[in-house]
């Protein structure tokens, strides 16, 4: 596997707001990797400091081994990246602003040709930006960071404001650029379904800090308990002081994390106890959502 970002006790401060605090993480070629937090959490920041748009206290970022302080340059060419509006010029076309870009970069005619059929704009890239709907301003900034051939990509929540065939049109745009040109992705969404659909990997920033979610979580069982007499059900978890986390999600229903089948039997037994019945009971393997309401309890 080869490394593409290494980020290696990245401190960054605000005046005296601490937002990252040694922030350590790797991404691999081919790696699809998402980005979440809470509002507030650092994401942009971070990527902010990736791409060297504002300047860090402590720590270091390497990008294809060059380190972005030291080698900005090199650390900046071999990565693009769609933070915040995408720049494009309004009273230009989009097929201008393309050409402008490419020219400035010195794009090959080769990758000028893959990124206008990439965009998917067809003849809208005649029209002036300034007439482009969200989504179409999205597919051109993400057209415009690729005539840089990158090897890594940084999207601050690209999905924003896309529709539903724009959300699936990003994701299969994404995947093809891994899979056919080997390229690594950092992606921040609050959308987590979607990022549970495109990512391979995701990383959790709160307060500034990675989350060691020690990927365990995804191995623990979740079970869906559904019973009319839910509080009744709750009453005895606590009074019996099984040890397990529960979470009403419903009128009638209780999300039961557990380590393994017999905290459930437990739980099943004491219930037959109490006379308390148990209409349905679903399996549920963790998914980000999960993850993130155990990570951000209350927070999110
Ligand atoms: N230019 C700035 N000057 C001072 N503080 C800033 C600046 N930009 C961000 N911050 C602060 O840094 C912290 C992290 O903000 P950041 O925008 O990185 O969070 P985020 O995770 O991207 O949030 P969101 O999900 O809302 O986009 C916040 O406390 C924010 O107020």
């Amino acid at each position: 596997m080869k490394t593409i970002v290494e980020v290696n006790n990245l401190t960054k401060f605000y005046g005296k707001n601490k937002v990252l605090s040694n922030v350590t993480l790797k991404i691999q070629e081919k790696e699809i990797v998402g980005l979440i937090g809470p509002n507030g959490a650092g994401k942009s920041t971070l990527m902010k400091c990736l791409t060297s748009l504002v300047f860090f206290q402590e720590g270091e970022i390497k990008i294809c081994g060059y380190d972005i302080q030291k080698q900005r340059e090199h650390a900046l060419s071999v990565q693009s990246s769609l933070i915040e509006m995408p720049g494009m010029y309004p009273s230009m076309s989009g097929a201008a602003n393309l050409t402008y870009f490419a020219k400035l970069g010195g794009c090959s005619e080769e990758q000028y040709q893959f990124v206008k059929e990439f965009t998917g704009l067809g003849d809208a890239l005649k029209k002036k930006t300034k007439e482009y709907s969200l989504g179409m301003k999205q597919r051109l900034g993400l057209g415009i960071a690729l005539l840089s051939e990158p090897k890594f990509l940084i999207l601050d929540e690209p999905m924003n404001g896309l529709d539903p065939d724009g959300v699936i049109s990003l994701r299969e745009s994404l995947k093809y650029l891994v899979e056919e040109k080997k390229m690594s992705i950092l992606i921040s969404s609050h959308q987590l379904g979607e990022i549970e659909k495109m990512a391979s990997r995701v990383i959790f920033l709160n307060h500034g800090e990675v989350v060691d979610y020690n990927e365990a979580l995804v191995q623990k069982k979740f079970y869906i308990l559904e019973s009319k007499q839910i509080d009744a059900l709750i009453q005895t978890l606590v009074n019996r002081e099984i040890s397990c986390q529960y979470q009403k999600i419903g009128e009638y229903q209780i999300l039961l994390e557990t380590s393994g089948l017999n905290v459930l039997q437990k739980v099943l037994v004491e219930a037959e106890k109490q006379g308390i019945e148990i209409s349905d009971i679903y399996k549920k393997t963790a998914n980000i959502e999960d993850i993130y309401r155990q990570i951000f309890k209350g927070e999110a």
